[in-house]
């Protein structure tokens, strides 16, 4: 079943803010980077997606169910961890999970035993009758992240879980989110700013700006670049770089890697083929000169680098 789905989602706030401006996306279960500088439409799209505001035009469905009819299952079924800090200080951890645990409709033992592993999922089991207003910013983070696990949910919406943690609770952070999403097999939709964030740890990506889509697809698909072959053999780089050029591919050097162009292909399908193709050619000539093949990849890049030469565009792409 496909995660989440929009159809020419559009969002304009009264004033006349264009928040998501005819967002047309489909995207499979897994952990989904939702990414966009600050005011991108992040924040609104994560509010559609759980029936808490309606969309202005176009339509959508998260795991299956359209948000403006079925608001109330869509709920019991998603985790959301929001942006700011909203947990009341005088509260231990285990107090406002299992509370919350009740909302979303567990019977209390149920919802106490809940609240118990998914404080301990996150870390935070020892601390857990610790008022809240005593941790810090991390444990904060945390409790957000326990209370949206806790009525086991199919799917969690992160909206900028490493926000305010220092590098190494940032990094502590990203783990545990990977785990959850690896692990227990819930789906993710982490909305960040924070591109190298999200390239580690997600295997899809929506990136908006200006409310527009502005790329959609796999992570591998975005960070491939699928026409530069990368090859290192561990001595002869002169003489496989003078044999592929002899082949007729074009090959530019760094050092001792050598960057070989692959014909481009009409679609993805065809790149793939063509770069298959080309990884072959490679093979032959460096086995003709009998030399130790030491990586052969397709060229990878930073999702940084995309968005610095990612034209914006009028319309999806995937
Ligand atoms: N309730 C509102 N009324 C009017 N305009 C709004 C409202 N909420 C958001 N906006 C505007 O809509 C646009 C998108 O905001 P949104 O919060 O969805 O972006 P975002 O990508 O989540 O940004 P951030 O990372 O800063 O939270 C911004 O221009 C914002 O000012």
């Amino acid at each position: 079943m496909t995660l989440i789905t929009t159809s020419a989602l559009t969002k304009r706030y009264p004033g006349g803010v264009t928040a998501l401006d005819g967002l047309t996306v489909a995207v499979d279960p897994g952990i989904v980077a939702l990414v966009g500088a600050n005011g991108a439409g992040k924040s609104t799209f994560i509010k559609i997606l759980l029936g808490l505001l309606p969309p202005t035009d176009g339509s959508t469905t998260v795991l299956g169910l359209d948000p403006a009819e079925k608001s109330a299952e869509i709920r019991s079924r998603v985790g959301y961890m929001p942006e700011h800090d909203c947990l009341p200080p005088e509260q231990s951890a285990a107090e406002l999970v299992t509370h919350l645990g009740r909302m979303s409709g567990l019977p209390r033992t149920a919802a106490r035993e809940r609240a118990s592993e998914a404080l301990r999922h996150v870390g935070l089991y020892e601390e857990r009758y610790r008022q809240i207003g005593g941790y810090s910013t991390g444990m904060k983070q945390r409790v957000k992240l326990a209370q949206a696990l806790v009525h086991d949910p199919d799917l969690l919406l992160l909206d900028e879980p490493t926000n305010g943690l220092d590098p190494a609770g940032r990094e502590a952070m990203l783990e545990l989110i990977h785990r959850i999403g690896t692990e227990f097999g819930i789906s993710i939709v982490v909305c960040s700013h924070l591109l190298g964030e999200v390239e580690r740890i997600c295997t899809a990506l929506i990136a908006i700006d200006g409310g527009r889509l502005l790329r959609s697809g796999t992570m591998a698909a975005a960070t491939t670049v699928r026409d530069v072959l990368v090859v290192e053999v561990d001595e002869g780089t002169a003489e496989l770089e003078a044999a592929l050029r002899e082949r007729g591919f074009s090959v530019t050097r760094d050092a001792r890697t050598l960057l070989v162009n692959s014909p481009g292909g009409a679609d993805e399908a065809a790149a793939d083929a063509a770069a298959d193709d080309t990884a072959d050619a490679i093979v032959a000539a460096v086995a003709d000169l009998e030399l130790p093949l030491h990586r052969l990849d397709r060229q990878r890049r930073r999702l940084s680098e995309l968005f610095a030469t990612e034209p914006a565009r009028e319309k999806a792409s995937v």
